[in-house]
């Protein structure tokens, strides 16, 4: 069992950093408007909502500097004929081939990233910019989904279920070759990756979870062992041989779906605000992360307009945290309390 509590957060801090020199008082919103990795019009608008509910104003109040770079713009070839069942290849490739390139650069220039998708395809994109700056770097899925369907095992044929199956060097050979991703190559080892909310988990996905022992934590899981313990586990899994970059790949649809209704594959029985929060905040306490995606957020699939704010404001909610809100206040510094004295005196001006 690795250190935990404040001297291991100052050792993981001022030691454990490769990749993240310079990082901390830096954060860059990135946009990702795409929706071609699912068939779902709308969570191609997820960057518009979650800026909307005010993610850069209350990023500048934790005192950051924050770069908004803006969304990045996707070109989408004209025809684009299914391969193997995969629907869009090449758009989503394409798209992902974009992404990777300005998350690299962000990361190079020394910011945390935050990207908004946008459906979960763009994991690809994003994991794979942030690992050709930071090639150590570990994974920390947060989704009901497992996304780890590989072309032949994908019952829908939708990219947004299949990202981390291109990420993974032990799954080469199950990977045909796929038109539009042929720029990257698996870069990531399944001890280097841990999720947690799975509920809704294929054939072939569960197959490969058990096949390559990947660690990972379904709600029963949660239910079991509560939130604290698995993050304790997640963090222990990743961290305890050496400290490195964390990449968090938040899915809206981890939360349960009364607090999340606006995503195009929503599942019972999810996250609750509490354990969603916690995860978060757990994460940031570990001073390592360097990139967070949160994705799917559809805005045109809430039964109404409570439903797409509710959906947007947690978004906005658990990118705070992960960047080090916390329940008790304190993330902004006062000198003193003004004293009553002081008040009066105002008063009689
Ligand atoms: N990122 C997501 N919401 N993924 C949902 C995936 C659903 C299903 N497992 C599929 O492969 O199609
Ligand atoms: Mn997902
Ligand atoms: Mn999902």
């Amino acid at each position: 069992m690795a250190l935990r509590g404040p001297l291991s957060r100052l050792l993981r801090t001022q030691l454990g950093r490769t990749c993240q020199q310079s990082r901390a008082q830096s954060v860059a919103v990135l946009g990702a408007p795409f929706s071609k990795g699912q068939k779902r019009r709308g969570v191609e608008h997820g960057p518009k909502v979650i800026r909307d509910a005010g993610l850069v104003e209350r990023l500048s109040s934790l005192d950051y500097s924050v770069h908004d770079f803006g969304d990045v713009s996707f070109h989408h070839p004209e025809s684009d004929e299914p391969y193997m069942g995969v629907k869009f290849p090449r758009t989503v490739g394409a798209a992902n081939k974009k992404l990777s390139g300005a998350v690299s650069r962000a990361i190079g220039a020394g910011h945390t990233l935050v990207m908004l998708g946008g459906d979960h395809s763009l994991g690809i994109g994003s994991v794979s910019g942030h690992a050709q700056q930071c090639p150590d770097l570990c994974l920390i899925w947060v989704d009901a989904h497992a996304d780890l369907n590989t072309p032949m095992t994908s019952p829908s044929g939708n990219l947004h279920g299949q990202p981390v199956a291109f990420m993974l060097k032990e799954l080469q050979d199950k990977m045909p070759e796929i038109p539009g991703f042929s720029w990257m190559k698996p870069f990531l080892t399944s001890r280097d990756l841990v999720y947690i909310g799975l509920r809704d988990v294929d054939p072939g996905e569960y197959h490969i979870l058990k096949n390559l022992g990947i660690q990972y934590f379904t709600m029963r899981d949660i239910d079991r062992l509560g939130i604290q313990r698995v993050m304790e586990v997640t963090l222990d899994h990743l961290l305890s041989r050496k400290q490195r970059p964390i990449h968090l790949s938040f899915d809206i649809d981890a939360f349960d779906p009364s607090l999340a209704p606006a995503t195009g594959t929503p599942a019972n029985g999810g996250l609750t605000y509490r354990e969603g929060i916690y995860v978060a905040e757990e994460i940031h306490n570990t001073g390592l992360l360097s990139v967070m995606d949160l994705v799917e957020v559809n805005p045109l699939l809430g039964a109404n307009r409570e439903a797409v704010d509710a959906t947007a404001s947690l978004a906005v909610d658990v990118i705070m945290s992960s960047l080090g809100q916390t329940r008790e206040g304190a993330h902004a510094c006062i000198d003193d309390v003004p004293s009553v004295k002081d008040d009066t005196e105002q008063l009689c001006l």
